[in-house]
């Protein structure tokens, strides 16, 4: 039987103001698949993030990655983290910051250098390794902050808004773009967004939460196959997919029936 690769099992998240950011969440996310977190500020998306990166700890409930608790050195070798804000060292050139998670973890120099140029080529910026991340529009900068995450080749990517600060056209590139690379090396995503139709785009699955409490209010999955490209976005499908996300969001309920396609892609909502 194959296992998921990312386990949450009622997990609660309460700061010690009292501020409920997670109450109850269960997840589990299959080898290779893509999920989303899509949902207004507040509503724990990040929270859970750094629970399933091993930065925060649950209250109560179960994370797993693996099997693992994603504090354990195993689960961390296994999985690489991208934030919104790229974070390159300025003094390092591009192909040097790409290689610094190997550098940390004590590869040799010729192999760190061989294995960055690889992940530089996977986003696209062969040629711009002895370049400074000061050189760089903030479109390459987060290339560069993807391929340092997939040096390390992860099973499992974890992204925060990585593509929050970028203008639409850039965010749209860099979306085929992870969605290539993902195909490629066939690592499982967990993304958070605020944007439904990236969420839509990107998305075997988007889980759609809700703020105070943290809560997820449901699940959606996304009957479209891989690879996907442009004509996906002017699909009915998609449009009714982001309109679903928006009336969950907004507490309305799901559109009646005779109004969706012959799939049902409400999967699953909560009790
Ligand atoms: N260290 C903390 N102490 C107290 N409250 C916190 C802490 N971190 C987060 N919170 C609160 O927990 C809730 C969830 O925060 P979180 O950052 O996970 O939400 P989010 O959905 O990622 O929001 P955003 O989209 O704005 O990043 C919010 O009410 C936030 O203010």
């Amino acid at each position: 039987m194959q296992t998921s690769t990312i386990q949450i099992e009622n997990v609660h998240r309460r700061f010690p103001d009292g501020t409920v950011a997670l109450e109850g969440v269960n997840l589990s996310v299959q080898p290779g698949e893509f999920v989303s977190l899509v949902g207004p500020s507040g509503c724990g998306k990040s929270t859970l993030l750094r629970i399933l990166a091993g930065l925060d700890t649950a209250t109560s409930g179960v994370a797993r990655l693996n099997g693992r608790s994603p504090s354990d050195p195993q689960a961390r070798q296994e999985m690489a983290f991208v934030f919104q804000e790229p974070t390159l060292m300025p003094w390092k050139s591009v192909l040097n910051n790409v290689a610094l998670p190997l550098e940390l973890r004590g590869v040799g120099v010729r192999e760190r250098q061989d294995r960055a140029r690889q992940s530089l080529e996977l986003v696209g910026l062969s040629g711009r390794e002895g370049a400074y991340p000061r050189e760089l529009s903030g479109g390459m900068k987060m290339r560069v902050s993807i391929a340092r995450a997939l040096v390390t080749k992860p099973q499992v990517m974890l992204m925060d808004e990585p593509f929050g600060a970028l203008d639409e056209m850039t965010r749209q590139r860099l979306n085929d773009e992870l969605l290539g690379i993902q195909q490629q090396t066939g690592a499982t995503v967990v993304f958070v967004t605020h944007n439904m139709f990236e969420a839509v785009y990107l998305s075997r699955r988007i889980v759609v939460m809700t703020p105070h409490p943290g809560r997820v209010a449901a699940v959606l999955e996304v009957p479209e196959a891989y690879p996907r490209d442009g004509s996906f976005r002017a699909s009915e499908l998609y449009g009714r997919l982001v309109y679903q996300v928006l009336q969950i969001l907004e507490g309305r309920p799901a559109l009646p029936a005779e109004r969706l396609p012959a799939y049902s892609p409400v999967a699953s909502v909560p009790a």
